[in-house]
């Protein structure tokens, strides 16, 4: 079997433990029906991209699983317990930061442990790491209009790394960056997934970005929403990340998940 057939059927089986589950969500805003009965399982210590037509869903889904919105029916589980409402498991990186303008990048990146009354100096230790982590050392005094959009977004993710949550939920973090700190922002993704132990949860309309930095991709149907295909491109992820782009398997995949969703596009 080729390796892009093996993506395609490996989404099958799963051996890996499950992070975070969601089982028939359904999602009705007054008259929209946003999500219809979809089921789908997060594997603990990956990044699982939601991938589909614009306003299919993806981003209604990640706030339920953050526990910011309710689902009409339907459930989630993360780590086995049921979601009632947002959790320190969890964390959300917002597409447009959410960061505070009157704060440094070091008291925004503590932020987060400053509201759970973590000791100054034990926070501003984590956020340090954090900080380093993904590379704004330096600019720890400086504020977010002192920074460019990439880089406000590398406080929003260190923030969300400082709380030590399990599950990160990503909304489109990279849309507002230009195409080289894009693509740095995808390598850093991937190491950040090698050694975090976490569960990333990563919504793009990038088909390109999600075969680049996924370990299980879920392409899900237009409104109302269903998850209509996994796919789970293992094939050259042990390789040396310059190469990807030029990975047959990397390519062929791209080609089918383009193949899947261009009859969606008008
Ligand atoms: N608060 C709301 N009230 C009414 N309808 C909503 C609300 N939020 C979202 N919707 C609708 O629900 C559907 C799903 O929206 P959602 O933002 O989750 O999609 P999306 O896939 O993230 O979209 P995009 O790819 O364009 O960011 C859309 O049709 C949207 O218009």
């Amino acid at each position: 079997m080729s390796q892009t057939k093996e993506a395609f059927a490996k989404a099958t089986a799963l051996d890996t433990e499950i992070a975070v589950s969601t089982r028939n969500i359904c999602k009705n805003y007054g008259a929209v029906e946003a999500l219809k009965n979809l089921s789908l399982d997060f594997p603990r210590g990956q990044l699982t991209s939601l991938l589909g037509p614009s306003g299919c869903g993806k981003t209604t889904l990640l706030k339920i699983i953050a526990g910011l919105l309710e689902p009409t029916s339907g459930e989630v589980e993360v780590n086995g317990r049921l979601v009632t409402g947002p959790g320190p498991n969890r964390a959300f990186v917002f597409q447009d930061f959410a960061l505070l303008p009157w704060a440094s990048v070091m008291r925004n990146v503590a932020f987060g442990l400053e509201l759970r009354g973590v000791a100054k100096s034990e926070r501003e230790a984590i956020a340090e790491r954090y900080i380093r982590e993904v590379g704004l050392a330096g600019f720890e005094k400086s504020f977010p209009h002192e920074l460019s959009g990439g880089m406000r977004q590398r406080v929003g993710l260190a923030r969300a790394l400082s709380v030590d949550a399990k599950v990160l939920l990503l909304d489109e973090p990279f849309s507002a960056v230009d195409e080289q700190t894009r693509r740095k922002f995808q390598e850093d993704m991937l190491n950040l997934v090698a050694h975090e132990n976490k569960t990333f949860i990563f919504v793009t309309h990038s088909i390109e970005e999600a075969v680049f930095i996924s370990d299980q991709i879920a392409i899900l149907l237009p409104r109302p929403s269903r998850v209509s295909e996994i796919i789970r491109p293992t094939g050259f992820r042990n390789r040396d990340m310059g190469n990807i782009r030029r990975d047959p398997e990397y390519l062929d995949i791209v080609d089918q998940i383009w193949a899947s969703l261009r009859s969606y596009v008008e």
